[in-house]
């Protein structure tokens, strides 16, 4: 944990990202050759190779299936408690009202000439990955499955890592509680997931992969876009919170850890504009995260984390901007009009009742975020994800044509007798 009381030395981008351990998915690292490696050998060997790479990392050697039967969900999320999988009904009500909720709008424009617009389909086959490495993730099939469908798409793969060969219950359950008659639980893992997606091979190929996971899961999503369209780099989550210091340091301490619990590689920092609350709240955070279950976990994140001082919580808000977090908790007083003034985040968190884990369960709006700065670029995914639009343009009459038909000169300089001939002869 590095303490920074120095404004100038956090105002620097460098030094934030050295912070932060951030590196950059596009440049060439050892972990991309292993993944390409990988992929090339699946390329050639198809399922065969699949099978030997999920027999190595993930001890399944797929004889009870790629895909999970009606019947193992059923049996498997009989293994649930039944206060869990009613708050697996809960969260997923809210996250589908949420996201029946936001409307989806065609358009159309009109000139003399010409009426042009858009309409919107949902993308036909979608992959989801649901990580499953160090955790089992049940609220990340409720914040991908359900918003897949509520856009209506017609085939939704799920791969999740199997457990000796059977899913697991969490994730039956939760997908149960997603009520989709759309979905199939394939049973793969890390690399051999997204390839099995990506190739089509033991599935339909999709057309879309979507889906948070550790470094070899971006990596080869980012190595099969194009190929196929992929949401964004979801990879090890973030927190920066900024706060006033009027919210109970114990909070802001357990908030802190929920993101440093995920991951070794997780991302954590506190700014605020009050020197003491922040040595408060490392106090506490020393102490909570001897307490915290997966302590070896986070005894590693902690090492990314930073405590940073900025002289105004405006100020505090601009360095947010160059991080682009994940997640941004504004635990302030009056956080709105500091929400007014951020440019860059997955999704953020207001006043000191909202922590950022509610929103990982049961606010409404997807928790698959961009992360490592992807947040400048990328949005966190809902149902427009699933969706793509199509362009239409009709000319109303033969008079109204000639109004148009100076293009032909455009065609005619780019080289393209045939364009312009098309043109020309609708008037003649
Ligand atoms: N940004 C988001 O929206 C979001 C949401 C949820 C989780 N997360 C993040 O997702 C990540 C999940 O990571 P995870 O590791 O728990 O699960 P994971 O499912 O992403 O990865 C586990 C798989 O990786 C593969 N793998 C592991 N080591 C390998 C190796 N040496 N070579 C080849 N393949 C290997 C294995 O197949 C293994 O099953 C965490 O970092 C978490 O913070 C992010
Ligand atoms: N915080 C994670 C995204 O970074 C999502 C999650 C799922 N379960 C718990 N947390
Ligand atoms: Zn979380």
């Amino acid at each position: 944990m590095i303490f920074i009381d120095d404004f100038l030395l956090l105002k620097k981008e460098a030094e934030l990202q050295r912070l932060w351990k951030r590196r950059s998915y596009f440049q060439d690292n050892k972990i991309f050759d292993e993944v390409k490696a990988i992929i090339n050998d699946i390329k050639t060997r198809g399922l065969e190779a699949i099978k030997e790479y999920s027999k190595k990392f993930d001890d399944y050697d797929l004889s009870s299936g790629l895909i999970a039967s009606e019947e193992e969900i059923v049996s498997q999320a009989r293994l649930v408690p039944v206060d869990v999988s009613n708050a697996l009904k809960h969260s997923a009500k809210r996250i589908k009202r949420y996201h029946e909720s936001i409307k989806i709008k065609s358009f159309k424009y009109e000139t003399e000439e010409s009426e042009s617009g858009f309409k919107w389909t949902p993308i036909e086959n979608v992959g989801i990955y649901v990580p499953g490495g160090l955790a089992a993730y049940p609220s990340t099939i409720l914040m991908t499955v359900i918003v897949a469908d509520v856009a209506g798409v017609d085939n939704i793969y799920v791969c999740s890592k199997p457990n000796r060969g059977k899913i697991n219950p969490y994730i039956a359950s939760a997908v149960l509680a997603c009520n989709s008659k759309k979905v199939k639980i394939v049973k793969l893992s890390g690399v051999q997931a997204i390839s099995s997606m990506a190739l089509g091979l033991g599935i339909k190929k999709v057309d879309k992969i979507f889906g948070p996971g550790n470094d070899y899961v971006s990596l080869a999503k980012k190595y099969f876009f194009g190929e196929v369209a992929i949401d964004m780099i979801a990879g090890p989550s973030e927190i920066l919170i900024v706060s006033d210091g009027k919210t109970n340091p114990s909070w802001i301490a357990w908030d802190f850890l929920s993101q440093a619990e995920h991951d070794k590689n997780a991302k954590t920092g506190l700014i605020s504009n009050e020197i003491g609350f922040l040595n408060e709240v490392m106090e506490k955070v020393k102490e909570y995260s001897l307490k915290v279950l997966n302590k070896h976990i986070v005894e590693s994140s902690l090492q990314n984390s930073f405590f940073g001082f900025a002289p105004t919580l405006e100020d505090a808000i601009s360095i947010s901007n160059i991080l682009a977090p994940e997640h941004l908790e504004i635990a302030c007083e009056n956080p709105d009009e500091l929400f007014d003034k951020v440019q860059n985040a997955g999704t953020v968190f207001l006043g000191s009742l909202t922590c950022e884990p509610f929103g990982d369960y049961i606010l409404g709006p997807s928790h698959v975020l961009p992360t490592s700065g992807s947040a400048r670029y990328f949005s966190g995914i809902n149902v427009y994800d699933f969706l793509k639009r199509t362009n239409f343009s009709r000319i109303k009459t033969k008079d109204a044509l000639k109004n148009l038909l100076d293009a032909s000169l455009i065609a005619e300089v780019e080289g393209f007798s045939a364009h312009k001939k098309a043109m020309l002869c609708r008037n003649e």
